[in-house]
């Protein structure tokens, strides 16, 4: 299984919402990792043929997608941020109206729905209306509507948002889950939910992809830059005005930092996280 993203550029107006995106994905996890407004949804959009992009090809299994490819359309899941407009529909009978849109079978459907609804425990609400639902409760509910009809591709976007932490924990674990043979993209801002689940990671600013690769990979990318080191409180705001930081702890002997700094200084380096690999590529 290939998807293939060419020279994917989108423009709207004035806006260069995607620019020359390259992309070639395979079975595996990937995290699509930007801040606000870097392009994510419009690739997803793009990719999911609900926009067009304004140039370059996208291919799946070497054939270009579009809405007429009903192959390809049948083997997308997305869940998408959230859940407008079914506020009165039952759980159930949401999953039911997806199923329906699948095109799949009445008996087809219940077998999938009791399974997935079981997996991620929300039989006891099932028959209650959406509106009345927790926001963990409406992302399983949006989690599970993407596997119906079992796709080979899954796209989640901001999948954990507004969710506490154990919430998050059991989502990241259901994506790992049905991760096999697939081809999963997640979208979000938030490091930690790809942390341990993808096998690669995008990382796109601008409409651009600024680097792309396995998470050790990255980590190992910027190893001289990550820097450690105790300093004086009275030193903090020059350390802020000269470079990135991403952690500053009080302790009795003074201000303990991390920064990123471009030369490699061999005293202070420390062991990067995703955390500063996004610093580093993204702001
Ligand atoms: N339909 C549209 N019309 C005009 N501009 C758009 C449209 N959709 C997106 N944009 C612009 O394209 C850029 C990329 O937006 P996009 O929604 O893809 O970013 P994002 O990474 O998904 O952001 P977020 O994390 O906030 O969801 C932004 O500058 C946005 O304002």
């Amino acid at each position: 299984m290939k998807l293939i993203v060419k020279n994917v550029s989108m423009k709207f107006g004035d806006v260069q919402a995607l620019n020359e995106v390259n992309l070639d994905l395979e079975d595996g996890v990937y995290g699509l990792i930007g801040p606000n407004g870097s392009g994510k949804s419009t690739l997803i959009n793009c990719i999911t043929t609900l926009i067009k992009q304004t140039s370059g090809t996208i291919t799946f299994n070497e054939k270009e997608v579009n809405q007429k490819y009903t192959e390809y359309q049948n083997s997308i899941g997305l869940m998408p941020q959230n859940i407008d407009g079914f506020d009165d529909f039952t759980g159930i009978r949401f999953l039911y109206y997806i199923a329906t849109l699948k095109g799949l079978l009445k008996e087809d459907a219940t077998t999938q729905i009791n399974r997935l609804v079981k997996r991620v425990n929300l039989e006891n609400v099932i028959h209650r209306k959406i509106k009345t639902y927790s926001g963990g409760m409406k992302q399983r509910l949006l989690f599970i509507q993407a596997l119906l009809s079992n796709p080979k591709i899954i796209i989640l976007d901001e999948p954990t948002a507004g969710l506490d932490p154990f919430e998050r924990i059991n989502l990241r674990n259901y994506i790992s889950e049905i991760s096999d043979g697939r081809i999963v993209i997640i979208a979000t801002h938030v490091m930690q939910d790809i942390e341990s689940i993808a096998n690669s990671i995008i990382l796109i600013r601008d409409g651009k992809v600024v680097k792309n690769g396995k998470p050790e990979e990255l980590i190992q990318s910027i190893k001289p830059y990550v820097h450690e080191k105790m300093i004086n409180e009275s030193d903090l705001p020059e350390y802020r005005n000269k470079y990135k930081i991403s952690s500053v702890s009080k302790l009795r002997e003074g201000m303990f930092i991390r920064y990123l700094k471009e030369e490699a200084t061999k005293q202070t380096q420390a062991i990067p996280s995703l955390e500063e690999v996004y610093l580093y590529y993204l702001t």
